[in-house]
This record gives C-alpha cells, sequence and structure tokens, in this order.
C-alpha cells in the first residue's frame, strides 16, 4: 500500500485518525444488527467520519478498520483504502488483524499488536493530528499509535465492561459465565489503561461521566467532555407511513395490525434484555388486548448459523413468544434493511405505538433518538444514557429493566393517554433537534481538540552515516540469555554466527538493566559489543562500540516524563527501597522491594502513580524489582524506533527472549522466539517456543525462522 495519502492535508488542516476495529464498517448501506458487532458504534463512527470530512477545518479523515476476507461476508470489508464517493477527504482504510476471517470483536485481543505495526507503518509517513480511538479494542490500539507518533489519544468507549458486567451480574449470570462468553477482565484492564493514557475521552452523556466511568480506577472528570452524536434528520424525520414496505412483512404475523405497536429494535445482544420485555407483554393481559409487541432483532438466516450470543437471544424470543402463546400479537421479522428502520418509525407513531430500549444497561441509546426524530415516544432503560436523553428531550419515561410488572403498566400508562402521547411525540422532534446534530458535534469536538496538548512527533533527525545500520535485518535477544554464563561452546557458536553473518545481519541486546551493567556483563563473557544496546527497560538505546546514544528517543519518551515525582513517590512507599538518583536513570526509576508484608503491591503502586496523576508505565523485572519508566518508553516500542530510523522492515527483526519474556518484547509484527524454560507465554501462535532453553534455544530459533538465507522468507 502506497503509505502517502494522496491529498496530504495542509499544515493548517487537521489529519484526523479514527480507529474502530470490530464488526462491519464501510461508507454506505451499513449492515447494522447483522450481527451482536454491527451497531451503534458503527453508525456513530461513519457519520463522524462523514461530519468531520465535511468541514473546511479538516484536510483529511481516515478511519482505521480491521480487513475482512470473508466469504460470509461482502467484499467491501477487505479494501484496503475505501474513499467515500461524495467526501474525497474520508478514507477508510483497513489492515490486516490476524486471519482474514470475520471474527467477533472478543477475538481480536491477540492480533492487535500486529494491526497497531501496519497502522504504524502507514502513519509514520504522515503527521496525523491525534488519534481517536472507539472501544477498548480500538483504544488498545490508539494507546500504542499516539505513544509511539507522539501524538494525543482521544477516546470514545461506546460500552464499557465494568457497566457490562455489572448489569449482567444484576440480571443472574455468573462471573465465570461472562468472563468465559466476553473476557471482561482483559477488557476492563485495558480500558483502565486507556484512561491513564487518553488525554480526552469523549462520552455522549454526563451519566457515562458519572455513573458508568465512575466505576473506574482511573478515570479523571476533568479529561472527559459531554459531545452528543447527532442524529441524521434527513433519514429520520417525523411524517405519515401507513404502509411502509416492512409493514407487509409485519402483518404476516399480525391478527389485528391496526393496533399501536410496542417497538423495540437492537442488536441480537443479551444486555438488550428483549426476554424481559416480552415477560412483561406476556403477563399482562390488557396490554396484549391494546397493543401488539413487534422486536427487530438484527436479521437473521438461520438461527443455528449465528453466533453463541446472538444465537441464544434469538432462541429465547422465540422460546418465549410461545411460551406466552403470544402468536397473532407479536412480530418478530427475519429480515430488514437500513431504509426500514425510519419506516418502522413512523409506521409505529402514526398507529399510536411507543418506542422501548429495556436494555439492562444503555450507555447512551442511537435507537432512542431515532425514534424522537421520527415522533415516536419512548420508554428506555433507567441505567445509562437514557436519562440524559429523555432529560433533554421530555420526551418518554425511564423503566427499572428488571421490574417486569413496571415495564407492563408504564406501557399500558403511555398508550393510553392520548394527551401525554401527543406531548412526548411533539417534544422528541424538537428536542433531537436541539440536542442531537452532527454539526454541532463536530463544532464542539474541534474545540475540545483545540484544548489538547499539543503533538510532540518524534523528531526524525538523520543519522550520522557512520552510524546508519547497512544490515538489513537485525537480531535481537534478551540479555538474560548471557546470564548466567553459557557454556563456551554454545557461546562461541552464537559469536561466530554474528561474525561470519555481520555484514547482513545487526545484532543487538536488550535488558532492563543499566548499560554500564551489560557492558560489565559482555566484558565478563569476553564479547564485543554488539551494535545496538537497548538498556533499563527500553529508556536507552546506544549503538556500537562508541556507544553514541540515540537521542531523539531521549528526546521522544521524554515528553510529559516527572522522574522526580515518581522517585519522591518511591522513595516514601513503604517496604520499597531505591537508590540515590545518581544509581538511577533519567527515564526509569528501579525500585527494590525489601519488605513484602509492608509493600502494599505494584496494583496498588500503579494507583498510585495515576491517583497522582504521574505518567508512567510500572514494570515488574521480578518478584523483587521493578522499574518506573515514561509511557512512551518499552523494550517493543524501543525496537520500533530503531526499525523505522535505519528503515528495516519489522519482519526483517527476529527477536529472542528468555523465558521471562513479555508480549511488549515479543508481539506483533515481528519475528519472534522465546526460549524454552519455566514460564512460556500463553500459547501465543506468532511466538515460536524453543524446545532448548538458553543460546541453543536462541540458534534453534534462527534456525526455525531461516533467519539467516538469503531469501529467506522473512
Ligand atoms: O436490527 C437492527 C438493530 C440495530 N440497528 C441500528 O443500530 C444502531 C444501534 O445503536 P444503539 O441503539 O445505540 O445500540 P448499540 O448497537 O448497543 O450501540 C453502542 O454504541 C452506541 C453509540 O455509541 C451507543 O449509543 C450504545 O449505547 C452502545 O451500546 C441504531 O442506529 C439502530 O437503528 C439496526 O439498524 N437494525
Ligand atoms: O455490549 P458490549 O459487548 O459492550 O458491545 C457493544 C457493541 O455494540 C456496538 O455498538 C456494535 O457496533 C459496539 O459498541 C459493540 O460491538
Amino acid at each position: 500500500m502506497d503509505n502517502r495519502p494522496e491529498n496530504k492535508p495542509d499544515s493548517a488542516q487537521l489529519h484526523l485518525v479514527l480507529i474502530s476495529l470490530h464488526g462491519l464498517i464501510r461508507g454506505q448501506n451499513l449492515e447494522l444488527g447483522r450481527d451482536a458487532d454491527t451497531g451503534g458504534q458503527i453508525l456513530y463512527v461513519v457519520e463522524l467520519l462523514r461530519a468531520l470530512a465535511a468541514d473546511p477545518r479538516v484536510g483529511r479523515v481516515d478511519l482505521l478498520t480491521r480487513r475482512i476476507h470473508d466469504s460470509n461476508v461482502a467484499d467491501d470489508y477487505a479494501r484496503q483504502d475505501e474513499t467515500l464517493p461524495d467526501l474525497p477527504k474520508a478514507h477508510i482504510i483497513r489492515f490486516p488483524a490476524g486471519p482474514d476471517e470475520y471474527l467477533p470483536k472478543e477475538a481480536l485481543w491477540p492480533y492487535l499488536d500486529g494491526f497497531s505495526d501496519h497502522a504504524m507503518e502507514y502513519l509514520r509517513q504522515q503527521s496525523p493530528s491525534l488519534i481517536h480511538s472507539h472501544y477498548a479494542d480500538a483504544g488498545y490500539v490508539g494507546m500504542r499509535l499516539a505513544l509511539q507518533l507522539g501524538v494525543p489519544l482521544v477516546h470514545t468507549g461506546h460500552s464499557l465492561g465494568r457497566s457490562k458486567r455489572q448489569s449482567l451480574l444484576a440480571s443472574g449470570e455468573s462471573e465465570r459465565t461472562l468472563e468465559k462468553k466476553y473476557r471482561l477482565s482483559q477488557r476492563i484492564r485495558v480500558e483502565e489503561e486507556i484512561l491513564a493514557t487518553a488525554s480526552l475521552i469523549i462520552t455522549s452523556t454526563q451519566d457515562e461521566i458519572d455513573r458508568q466511568y465512575g466505576m473506574y480506577d482511573w478515570a479523571n472528570a476533568e479529561r472527559m467532555r459531554v459531545i452528543p452524536p447527532g442524529v441524521n434528520v434527513s433519514r429520520f424525520e417525523p411524517g405519515p407511513q401507513p404502509s411502509p414496505p416492512i409493514s407487509t412483512e409485519l402483518r404476516r404475523f399480525l391478527r389485528a395490525p391496526q393496533k399501536p405497536p410496542i417497538l423495540a429494535l437492537s442488536r441480537p445482544d443479551e444486555r438488550k434484555n428483549i426476554a424481559g420485555l416480552i415477560h412483561a407483554y406476556g403477563q399482562n393481559p390488557d396490554l396484549q388486548a391494546r397493543a401488539n409487541l413487534v422486536i427487530v432483532a438484527g436479521t437473521r438466516e438461520d438461527i443455528r448459523d449465528m453466533t453463541a450470543g446472538p444465537r441464544r437471544v434469538l432462541t429465547e424470543i422465540l422460546l418465549l413468544i410461545d411460551r406466552y402463546d403470544l402468536y397473532g400479537r407479536a412480530a418478530y421479522p427475519r429480515h430488514h434493511r437500513p431504509e426500514d428502520v425510519p419506516d418502522l418509525y413512523r409506521w409505529a407513531a402514526g398507529l399510536g405505538g411507543v418506542f422501548i430500549n429495556p436494555a439492562l444497561t444503555e450507555p447512551f441509546g442511537l435507537t432512542l433518538i431515532e425514534a424522537a426524530a421520527c415522533g415516536l415516544p419512548i420508554l428506555a432503560t433507567e441505567n445509562g444514557g437514557p436519562k440524559d436523553i429523555i432529560a433533554n428531550c421530555q420526551n418518554g419515561v425511564l423503566i427499572d429493566p428488571l421490574s417486569t410488572e413496571e415495564i407492563g403498566e408504564k406501557l399500558l400508562s403511555m398508550l393510553s393517554d392520548k394527551t401525554i402521547w401527543q406531548s412526548y411525540a411533539k417534544n422528541g422532534i424538537a428536542g433531537v433537534r436541539r440536542y442531537y446534530s452532527w454539526q454541532t458535534h463536530v463544532d464542539h469536538y474541534l474545540t475540545a481538540l483545540d484544548e489538547l496538548p499539543h503533538a510532540v512527533p518524534q523528531q526524525q533527525e538523520s543519522i550520522p552515516t557512520g552510524k546508519r545500520i547497512t544490515a538489513d535485518r537485525l537480531l535481537f535477544l534478551g540479555a538474560r540469555l548471557l546470564d548466567p554464563a553459557p557454556i563456551p561452546e554454545q557461546q562461541e557458536e552464537l559469536v561466530a554466527l554474528l561474525h561470519r553473518q555481520r555484514r547482513k545481519m545487526a545484532f543487538g541486546l536488550v535488558s532492563f538493566r543499566p548499560l554500564h551493567e551489560l557492558l560489565t556483563l559482555l566484558k565478563q563473557r569476553r564479547m564485543n559489543v554488539p551494535d545496538i544496546l537497548i538498556t533499563r527497560g527500553g529508556t536507552q538505546i546506544h549503538y556500537g562500540a562508541s556507544l553514541s546514544r540515540d537521542q531523539g528517543w531521549s528526546r521522544h519518551i521524554g515528553v510529559d516524563w516527572q522522574g522526580d515525582r515518581v522517585y519522591d513517590l518511591l522513595a516514601e512507599t513503604p517496604g520499597v527501597q531505591i537508590v540515590g538518583r545518581s544509581g538511577q536513570g533519567f527515564y526509569a526509576v528501579h525500585g527494590f522491594i525489601h519488605d513484602n508484608a509492608e509493600f502494599a503491591g505494584l496494583a496498588a503502586l500503579n494507583d498510585q502513580l495515576r491517583n497522582n496523576d504521574i505518567p508512567g508505565r510500572l514494570i515488574a523485572l521480578n518478584p523483587q524489582e521493578f522499574l518506573v519508566v515514561p509511557q512512551r518508553a518499552s523494550f517493543g516500542f524501543a525496537i520500533r524506533y530503531v526499525a523505522d530510523r535505519h528503515d528495516i522492515a519489522l519482519n526483517h527483526i527476529l527477536v529472542i527472549g528468555s523465558a521471562y519474556a513479555d508480549l511488549d518484547l515479543l508481539g506483533g509484527n515481528i519475528l519472534a522466539a522465546q526460549v524454552g524454560g519455566e514460564k512460556d507465554l500463553q500459547q501465543h501462535e506468532d511466538i515460536y517456543q524453543s524446545q532448548a532453553s538458553g543460546l541453543p534455544g536462541a540458534m534453534e530459533a534462527i534456525t526455525h525462522y531461516d533467519f539467516l538465507s538469503n531469501n529467506a522468507a522473512i
């Protein structure tokens, strides 16, 4: 892919990068409701992309997402660069993340480092003004990109793991089942990291700030702004719709189709609590006499072919309709098109019906402002964003999603009171135009961006000629492979190979230790200083025997580093010993846990850093030692920085870690291996696990990747 956008924005204009990874995203004809991952967020990011690209202050907007080659979905999702036909400044750029096929969002985590590397390769050639990520998975990628590029991260959660977990537990699900279905603990950990890294969190409602983000340890309300999304009023507008095409489909189900409909429309996701609505309707004979129930829960071919979540939800719907014998009173169409959705809202309004969102929790609720825009009064869950929507628009009432009786009564009451119904319908139409417009959103969005810390992108100075690495591949070893001392023959074999291949392959060591300790170790092993030394946990980069330090890296990681505050915090942390400043790195503070009883633990120390608003990454070296380094510093980031500066492709880099190596060192698009030992990474398919330990394990990995052959497919 050409890495330079054809229409690079002029410096006065903004180049914005949005990231939304999961679900099916394309410029038009969105397949909303097709599955559990293609819903409101997809609509939100595509409409945000369009609204930003239409603004003269913006030069270019890239929406980065996952490339999908899968015979079960349209070819659109495999296109690398999709320009929106009516908006040349708007691009949807797709990169691979793991396998080609379409995967549920919960399955994407292991592939996000690789996606980040592909995206970095594309973005390094440009100078985006910021990265704006959407949902936890994109937030993980956004952190990696923003920290490497040195630009601010903006994040919109759309839905939060803690809220989802709380509401599903309240509905009776077990912690273990939730973990198995949704991997919530990993998602919540990433959401916390995002809150610690992002310069700005954009929410749709104050409730998200007060209640939803309020559940998070590292949420800082001062870095949050409510900027509600818009609704497309040319698509969602009031008006008579007595018999739209979709009503023909509905009439197949309904004995008395002229009765007012109770309309629910959502992705087939258990958080939407459709079952709760059917219970409320099924247990209320007066309601059944007065109104029909219309449930639109995505589109489906064969329920048995759906992924587990939607399959469970739809099976439950069929079973409950049968259980309450709602045949003739309940409609649950299998298909609908995008244009049927506004028709549905207008058709329901024309019959004096209502819209209900009975979700266990709803971060915001785009369907509510869509229904409102079409003149349909609403009932919505009291948990989440709908509180703000109804407070703004005065166009409906809140319900307790777990109270079956209350839902039934409030539905009956709204359907029976014409005056109230008329007032809600009118208020909704006016309220949406007043509070939910994309132009207003863009104005507030761009104003909020103005207040962000200005990007301090990586300085890309030229490298003094003698210093440029001329080899076309890099081999990095974890320094632990040299300590304890390897068997002499094994070390000689490695040294001989490095010497033989020195023109083709540069050699580097990575170590948590300071440079001087690593040099001492090399002297003890009687080894030459390698071409690259990455020390102190990735905070220092030195080159060759001259040990010339990469000042660009120091400047890059030093932005917003507050070493003195880290040092002072550790100095007063019970159970921790730190050596004097002279023994510390400028960008790395080392701590030694001398009293486990007194020390509150690394998680607590991390919280302290966050609560004191001290940016930093805490790295555990072993049970007794840790480092605190700048967020922009890590082995993985340092290796990528070296690769970029010396123009070496990531798949021309082989990193071989010791048994203690982690995914920061071995993840992403580099070639990676871990020598055999006591602690192997959870089977990570892209990381070669050597059988042998120590240097033989390293030689085994070099052979496995055929790393030295001229035409190695590396
Ligand atoms: O069968 C369906 C189901 C949904 N939709 C559309 O999909 C969107 C659903 O959005 P929303 O009601 O907001 O629910 P989610 O899909 O859950 O969206 C997530 O992201 C949204 C945007 O941030 C937030 O409003 C939600 O609270 C959050 O859960 C709406 O435009 C619906 O019209 C369809 O077209 N057909
Ligand atoms: O309920 P969850 O698992 O947090 O996910 C909400 C889902 O709805 C969406 O809006 C669908 O696009 C995304 O935010 C996400 O896939």
